[in-house]
């Protein structure tokens, strides 16, 4: 007589990006499921997976070719069987998922708001004429530049070790960081303080991460739908489509925040000349059913207010 040994299910294989942050991301998201469906962490494979925006880490981001950057290589992933879902940081993902994949499952969202990160200051109303502000990011560039014209913004990129000792050899006087990004790490006592998001407007799904997987795997979805925060997720559908309809890529200054109250959705929204030289701004409400209706409606009434060209370099 011959003994089979019951195959176990094959572990759910979870890719992310390398960076600690996606490490961080990619782990809560594993946590959450061995919770959610009282399975052992061996039943998950942490897959690490290098992208073209991890690989080139000294050009500006908008050279290298805008969204996608850190996705295409995990999609690719994805799509070949070599990872089952894969982890991302909603704010780096495009509108669009490629044919065949799905992303409609979201963790509950972090600090949606920007961290201020100086040695030497308390706020940017603080810094004299001509100090220097670094960021990669279009849209806090152009939303400094707005408020404080006198200040200098210089390109900075890297993690967040990286960018603290930039601030420490005095490339710059402060930067900007997400503090979901700073919470997710276990650093909140990096930022000086977490700035307000009527002084500083968060870009569209901050602080949120989302989990993409096959269109066709039905393990997968059965799995997410465990995990998923209905209220982020109705959240970002109003971000996502006001986004959508202004065509935002990096290249794009674009803030957006959607809060929930109670059965209503309030939506603002930001668009600003890249340059920092004009910021329009709107804000609406409508019932949460309708958010994404409302994020277009909020971006084309800014879209016509900037009129044609508005988001071309004049510098
Ligand atoms: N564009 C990079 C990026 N994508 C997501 C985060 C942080 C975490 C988040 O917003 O979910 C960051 C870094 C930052 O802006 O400081």
């Amino acid at each position: 007589m011959t003994v089979t040994m019951p195959t176990p299910a094959a572990p759910l294989k979870i890719g992310t990006r390398g960076s600690p942050l996606a490490l961080a991301q990619a782990n809560e998201t594993r946590d959450r499921l061995a919770d959610a469906f009282d399975l052992p962490h061996e039943a998950f494979q942490i897959v690490v997976i290098k992208t073209t925006g991890d690989r080139i880490i000294d050009r500006p981001l908008k050279e290298i070719g805008g969204k996608g950057l850190f996705t295409r290589e995990i999609e690719e992933a994805m799509l070949s069987g070599e990872i089952d879902i894969a982890v991302h940081s909603m704010k780096d993902m495009p509108v669009l998922q490629p044919e065949g994949l799905m992303l409609d499952t979201y963790l509950p969202r972090e600090d949606v708001r920007d961290a201020f990160v100086s040695p030497r200051y308390e706020g940017l109303a603080g810094l004299p004429e001509g100090a220097k502000v670094g960021t990669s990011s279009l849209r806090r560039k152009a939303q400094v530049l707005v408020k404080f014209p006198h200040l200098e913004v210089v390109e900075f990129r890297g993690n967040v070790q990286t960018r603290l000792k930039k601030l420490d050899d005095g490339v710059a006087e402060c930067t900007f960081l997400a503090m979901a990004g700073l919470n997710r790490l276990g650093q909140p006592e990096v930022a000086v303080g977490a700035v307000d998001t009527e002084d500083m407007l968060p870009a569209v799904a901050q602080g949120a991460i989302g989990i993409e997987r096959r269109a066709d795997d039905s393990r997968a979805a059965e799995m997410l739908a465990a995990i998923h925060d209905v209220e982020t997720g109705k959240r970002l559908a109003a971000e996502r489509s006001f986004l959508a309809t202004l065509d935002g890529s990096c290249e794009t200054p674009i803030a957006g925040l959607a809060e929930l109250q109670g059965d209503t959705i309030r939506l603002r929204g930001e668009v600003l000349r890249p340059d920092g030289s004009e910021s329009i701004s709107d804000e609406g409400e409508a019932p949460v059913e309708d958010g994404a209706k409302l994020g277009d409606a909020l971006a084309r009434g800014l879209l016509e207010r900037a009129g044609p060209g508005f988001f071309d370099w004049r510098e």
